[in-house]
């Protein structure tokens, strides 16, 4: 059996492929748990935590520190919320998770070495960690439209192994996906991530519908965007269009649903 994967961005997107073909689309990636935290090392002061440096509150100011604090450790004020809590990823737990992972040599590679980079939390890791594990008959399709990450990205998918695996397309995603669409893949993808431009998600959505087979999944990264999905005082367009898209795919008949709280949350879609 066959799997093609098909990647926008060179980060992570999977291209799925029909039987006995199986690809994966990638649209962007994110995956791993690693990259989730890759932007501790920009954080700053006592009550540093990515949390605060993605929902940018004022940490000297008492009342955001205040707020902060609550959402990180959580409280049970509400009977409906009872004693859940979230984990804050400190730089010490950051270091727990990862002697407690296998995590092939190769990403601890990338990793490290892009860890400094502009936009260090887009590692073009979730590509390569697809790619790894995809097997030899398997095709993955990796979009991305900047050229940086993408000459990363190719330079690593040749030390690990697998660029004879990847099918990179350089340029915006959606682009890549209609043209797909016209080639005749439709419906023979078995796999798709999706961490990109977040306000043209729905878009992707709509397009990896049609390029993933029945049964197929679409991974959406990022659908609690820092928590701000849920902040009635935040309305950029950003959080509004990927509050609309899980309203949208909540209603959304033609796939089967699950939201997935970790990281930034990750909806799990399968194509009915
Ligand atoms: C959040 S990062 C993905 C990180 C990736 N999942 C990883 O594990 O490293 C988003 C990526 O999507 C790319 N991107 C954003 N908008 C795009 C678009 N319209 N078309 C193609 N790539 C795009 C960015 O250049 C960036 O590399």
């Amino acid at each position: 059996m066959a799997y093609r994967y098909l990647m926008s961005s060179s980060n992570m997107g999977l291209r799925f492929m029909s039987y006995p073909q199986k690809n994966l689309l990638t649209v962007f990636s994110s995956l791993s748990p690693v990259t989730a935290f890759a932007s501790i090392k920009t954080l700053k002061g006592a009550f540093s935590c990515s949390y605060c440096v993605r929902c940018q509150f004022n940490l000297d100011d008492f009342s955001s520190k205040k707020r902060h604090l609550e959402r990180v450790y959580t409280t049970n004020s509400n009977g409906k919320f009872s004693n859940k809590q979230f984990i804050s990823v400190d730089p010490q737990l950051y270091e727990y998770i990862l002697s407690n992972v296998r995590e092939p040599e190769i990403l601890g590679q990338l990793r490290e070495e892009t860890a400094s980079m502009r936009g260090s939390k887009m590692q073009g890791y979730s590509s390569l960690a697809v790619a790894l594990v995809l097997p030899e008959s398997g095709r993955l399709v990796a979009c991305e439209r900047d050229l940086e990450y993408l000459e990363v990205a190719k330079r690593y998918y040749e030390l690990a192994g697998v660029s004879h695996k990847v099918d990179v397309r350089h340029g915006l995603a959606a682009y890549t996906l209609k043209s797909l669409i016209a080639n005749g893949e439709a419906s023979s993808y078995d796999f798709a991530f999706i961490d990109a431009e977040k306000r043209m998600n729905e878009e992707y959505f709509e397009l990896l519908l049609q390029l993933v087979r029945v049964g197929g999944l679409i991974v959406i990264d990022n659908v609690l965007w820092y928590g701000k999905v849920a902040d009635p005082m935040v309305d950029d367009k950003k959080t509004d269009s990927i509050r609309r898209l899980n309203k949208k795919i909540l209603e959304d008949d033609r796939v089967g649903i699950s939201m997935v709280p970790i990281g930034d949350g990750m909806t799990i879609c399968q194509k009915r």
